[in-house]
């Protein structure tokens, strides 16, 4: 039995849904067809998701959302045109929407949940009858029914250890499931999504819960390449990969599969499978326990924007007792959450990202440092971009870092920062956001342009 997860940019057309259909069909064991809200068609295309969302603030600044609620509709609505479907779904959906929109708003969060989650609710429910109206034997399938808990945390949900035992008997339902990705219901019956892209991680829950021998996510790429399409030029592809290696690139920018929808697969052992929608021949990548080794130290080199520094230094640090702990209370006081924390012996750096953080709230804690800890220097700095190289090869082979530093200096990157040995397959560098392509391209140029396919 399988699992399969299509993604938005899989369903954004008519004519990617009939690529979808002719997936499912063509191999008995996809039993679980998870799916996510219509996504890009093209570059600057909007996604479902990003048009709800932009609806349910209006609603919740009291704006006029007429425009943008029609816009939403007409999405639907022209891929009901191009499947020829009966139009009636689009009654239900614009029923659905209006009945969302209208609903108690005194959690602003809880709504904007709700509203988010109707983009894969109503895709499910089209999606199914699609599947019904060309005589395939699917039903649509809501999380509530199926048992799916999550933890009360909006935008960031949890999902629930008994969830998985509910989800088992979705083994004894007639025909195909189609389950819309990216959300669940808390114990008391709310909606409650996961962090943005996270119908992969429904995959992943579903994939679980029912014991699949296959998780099998298509997107809209032949593979996981070593590097990110949109940094690199045609980059190298992945053919397999563990779960460890997966999980530090997906953190570090490889958006192609969401960091958190591992755990789930990783601890029932479910092989993950990356495939191509628009080209389903292809083999994609593997996503497994253990690989072979052959292609050196280094599988890939992810990217990822939007962080920044607090360094703290202070003469005879490391003899002072409490001082991390003193140092992250702070940060835990404006409840922020940090990534990183590189140390030399008089002094420290947090990595945080940046969005968290006001110039207000960065000027207090520059203040605090300062007088609390009694620190000789506080120093924040913007825009970095942490670049993570990743490899299990890398345990066992001496120089990979040496080698990484070399090829940033010679391309005239300056390393702002880097961390390694808290992992044993990955190594970090900092650089500034300018700085951010050369880096990848040298890295990528180093570890894989030369090495033999
Ligand atoms: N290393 C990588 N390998 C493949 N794709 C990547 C990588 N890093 C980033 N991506 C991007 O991820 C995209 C697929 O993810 P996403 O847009 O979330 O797809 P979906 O709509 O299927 O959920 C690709 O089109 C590609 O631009
Ligand atoms: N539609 C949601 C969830 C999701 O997983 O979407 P996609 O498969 O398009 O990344 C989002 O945009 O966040």
């Amino acid at each position: 039995m399988k699992v399969v997860k299509f993604g938005g940019s899989s369903l954004a057309s008519g004519e990617q849904l009939k690529k979808v259909l002719q997936i499912v069909v063509s191999d008995s064991s996809r039993k679980v067809v998870v799916v996510s809200a219509p996504g890009k068609r093209y570059s600057d295309d909007i996604k479902v998701t990003d048009m709800l969302i932009e609806c349910a603030e209006k609603h919740l600044e009291n704006e006029d959302a007429k425009v943008i609620f029609q816009a939403i509709i007409d999405r639907y609505e022209s891929i009901v045109k191009e499947l020829s479907i009966p139009s009636d779904i689009i009654q239900t959906i614009t029923n659905d929407l209006k009945e969302l929109l209208e609903s108690d708003k005194s959690k602003p969060e809880s709504y904007l949940d709700a509203v988010k989650a109707s983009g894969e609710d109503n895709n499910a429910k089209l999606i199914a009858a699609y599947f019904q109206h060309s005589g395939v034997d699917a039903q649509y399938v809501n999380p509530k029914d199926a048992g799916l808990l999550v933890s009360d945390e909006p935008g960031n949900a949890q999902v629930l250890p008994e969830s998985y035992e509910n989800l088992y008997k979705l083994r004894d339902r007639k025909g195909i499931i189609i389950f819309p990705g990216f959300f669940g219901y808390s114990k008391s019956g709310e909606v409650l999504t996961f962090s943005r892209s996270g119908s992969d991680i429904t995959g992943s829950i579903l994939a679980n819960g029912i014991k699949a021998d296959l998780y099998e996510n298509f997107t809209d790429v032949d593979a996981v390449y070593s590097v990110n399409p949109t940094i690199v030029q045609n980059p190298k592809e992945i053919v397999e990969l563990t779960y460890r290696e997966m999980r530090e690139l997906s953190y570090a920018g490889f958006s192609v599969f969401h960091d958190e929808a591992l755990i789930p697969a990783f601890r029932a052992g479910i092989p993950v499978n990356v495939k191509n929608t628009n080209n389903p021949s292809a083999p994609g990548t593997k996503i497994v326990n253990e690989r072979a080794n052959s292609n050196g130290p280094v599988i890939g080199i992810a990217s990822d924007k939007g962080f920044c520094s607090i360094y703290i230094s202070k003469y005879l640090m490391n003899r002072e007792i409490g001082f991390g702990r003193k140092l992250l209370q702070i940060l835990e006081d404006y409840g922020l959450t940090y990534e990183h924390v590189p140390s030399g012996i008089d002094d420290v750096t947090v990595i945080l990202r940046q969005k968290q953080m006001s110039k207000k709230v960065e000027k207090q804690i520059t203040e605090r440092i300062m007088t609390e800890l009694q620190a000789d220097e506080v120093i924040i700095e913007h825009d970095l971009v942490l670049i993570m190289v990743v490899g299990e090869g890398m345990r066992h082979n001496v120089g990979t870092t040496a080698r990484a530093s070399k090829a940033l200096a010679d391309a005239g990157v300056n390393i702002e920062m880097i961390n390694q040995g808290s992992s044993e397959v990955s190594m970090m560098f900092g650089v500034k956001e300018p700085q951010e392509k050369r880096a990848v391209q040298a890295l990528y140029n180093e570890f894989f342009v030369a090495v033999p396919v």
